[in-house]
């Protein structure tokens, strides 16, 4: 099988090329702004989806959605790791999706996967008149968007427990007070740290807290070629995690 990444330069994209390597699969080539014949970095996506049977993309927004009309024409399997699209760039990714078949997760590890599955069943469970939800996502100095897109994730799995749409009653900006209903979102930045997401729901005498702590970003890019493994020859279609690791 031969794997492409976009975004090969970047820190979750080196170790999806690693990762693919170490795997004895056939690492077809990478994608970044600047090539580099050496190590089969193109700029070109069309250049890259020829050569490959899954793009297993961790880029930007921008290059992300850049990728999808080559990806496309080619017929090559798309694995979507980049996160924080406006809702221009999604529905570009749902159009690919009825032509290649598209696998996109904002969070490429197992444990997270699973506690996708748990917020919706909390969601479905806790009166939202009695319980308030709060989304706490933690992450290193160079992380650009924010939500991070697995603390949106997590959002709209527990909006869909309590079968509202996350967009009704979504807060970022916290001045003022809080809304009835409301799932409340807080980001820090610092250091090195890799990833950590917290679902915590408060009522009057009692806090539930889910947590998952990311310590090596290898978690990422092992969920991400086991993805481009599972995704490649699929049929046309949107794909998630919850098909690896079954949630
Ligand atoms: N799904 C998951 O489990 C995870 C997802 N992510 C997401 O993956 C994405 C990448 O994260 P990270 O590796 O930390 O970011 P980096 O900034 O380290 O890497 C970004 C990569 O994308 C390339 N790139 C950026 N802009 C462009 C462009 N306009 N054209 C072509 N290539 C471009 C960069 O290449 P260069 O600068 O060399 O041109 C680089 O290779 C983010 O959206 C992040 O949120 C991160 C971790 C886990
Ligand atoms: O940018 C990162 O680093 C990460 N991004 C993803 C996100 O936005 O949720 C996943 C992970 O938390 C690391």
């Amino acid at each position: 099988m031969r794997i492409g990444i976009a975004g090969i330069t970047g820190r979750l994209g080196a170790l999806c090329a690693e990762e693919v390597v170490g795997a004895q699969l056939h690492l077809s080539g990478g994608l970044a702004r600047k090539p580099d014949a050496l190590r089969h970095i193109v700029t070109d996506p069309a250049r890259l989806a020829g050569c490959s049977d899954v793009v297993i993309d961790v880029s930007s927004p921008e290059a992300t959605c850049a990728n999808a009309e080559a990806f496309a024409q080619a017929r090559c399997a798309w694995v979507i790791g980049t996160t924080g699209f406006n809702a221009e760039q999604e529905e570009a990714i749902i159009c690919a999706s009825r032509q290649i078949p598209v696998l996109r997760a904002a969070n490429f590890a197992p444990g997270l996967t699973m506690l996708l599955d748990l917020a919706r069943q909390l969601g479905a469970k806790l009166p939202a008149d009695e319980y308030d939800a709060e989304i706490l996502e933690t992450h290193h100095r160079q992380k650009r968007d924010a939500p991070s897109g697995t603390a949106l994730a997590i959002g709209e799995q527990f909006a869909e427990g309590r079968k509202v749409a996350l967009a009704d009653v979504i807060e970022t900006d916290r001045s003022g007070l809080r809304g009835d209903g409301a799932i409340g979102f807080a980001s820090l930045r610092a250091g090195q740290i890799v990833g950590e997401h917290s679902l915590i729901l408060t009522s009057g005498t009692e806090q539930i807290t889910l947590s998952h702590r990311a310590f090596d970003r290898r978690v990422f890019a092992q969920g991400a070629v086991k993805a481009a493994r599972w995704l490649a020859g699929k049929p046309a279609g949107l794909y998630g995690m919850t098909e690896i690791f079954g949630a």
